[in-house]
């Protein structure tokens, strides 16, 4: 279980980016964080992977915290961020080895899980290239196979779909629906409506640095007594005047 408790996070000391958030992720379930851009997503996503200190508040991962157990906090989880653009001069094997050394993912077992994983998502023939010369999406995939290359119980992904081609799509969704069925969390923000509605148990909307909703998409149209999509569920939840525009 994800434990999130009073979380705050300023950049600047005055704006609050996560203004006392409280939310539970529970084993085996996969959450979608949705909100409009600049709602406080990464920020909270960053928080809880300890790229950013939350400025109060207390997060636990399986009872861990960093604060008190850093290395194994740290063990539980594997992050994809939003950006792909990172150590660009390694090849895409050198990166995945970097990775494995990391997190001491045996020796006897790397090159099968590498081998099958750039085989499912389709870029096993580029693995001896630098990454300077992989295109968005393939960057993309790259850091996607060497977080899943770990196998953490706990998966927190930045917009794990943006840039991935349909066939990567699928892959990775299905990757996502069958590690929660094992018991796993996984954790994703993303603003494809469709594919929340579609992949998650649960959706929890920030809007403003504030948690505006957590629950099932059913239980959303409950609370706003509403039959609409989710698109539409989102904006009355998120931007009420441009919801009321929309339905003029
Ligand atoms: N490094 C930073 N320095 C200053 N302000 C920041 C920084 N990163 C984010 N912010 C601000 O914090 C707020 C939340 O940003 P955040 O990136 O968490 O939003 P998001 O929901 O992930 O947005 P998006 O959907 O556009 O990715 C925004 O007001 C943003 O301008």
């Amino acid at each position: 279980m994800i434990e999130i408790k009073d979380v705050c996070k300023s950049y600047d000391g005055k704006k609050l980016a996560n203004d006392h958030l409280n939310l539970e992720i529970r084993d085996g379930e996969i959450l979608g964080l949705l909100g409009p851009n600049g709602a406080g997503k990464s920020t909270l996503l960053k928080g809880i992977v300890g790229i950013l200190s939350p400025d109060r508040g207390q997060i636990t991962i399986n009872g861990k915290t960093l604060a008190h157990d850093k290395e194994n906090y740290k063990r539980e989880f594997a992050y994809v961020s939003d950006n792909p653009d990172n150590l660009l001069r390694l090849t895409g094997y050198e990166f995945l080895r970097f990775i494995a050394d990391v997190y001491e993912v045996p020796e006897n077992i790397r090159l099968a899980r590498v081998t099958e994983l750039a085989g499912d998502f389709g870029i096993l023939d580029k693995l001896n290239e630098q990454i300077n010369s992989f295109s968005h999406g393939m960057r993309q995939k790259l850091m996607v196979i060497g977080a899943l290359l770990v196998d953490p119980n706990v998966w927190i992904l930045d917009e794990p779909l943006v840039g991935l081609d349909p066939k990567a799509a699928a892959t990775m969704k299905q990757k996502m629906r069958a590690h929660a069925d094992k018991g796993h969390i996984v954790l994703f923000s993303t603003h494809v409506l469709e594919v929340a509605e579609k992949l998650v148990d649960r959706i929890c909307v920030i809007n403003q640095g504030k948690i505006a909703f957590v629950g099932t998409v059913e239980e959303l149209r409950e609370k706003l007594n509403n039959n609409a999509s989710l698109e539409d569920l989102f904006l009355e939840l998120t931007d009420p005047d441009e919801a009321d525009a929309v339905k003029a």
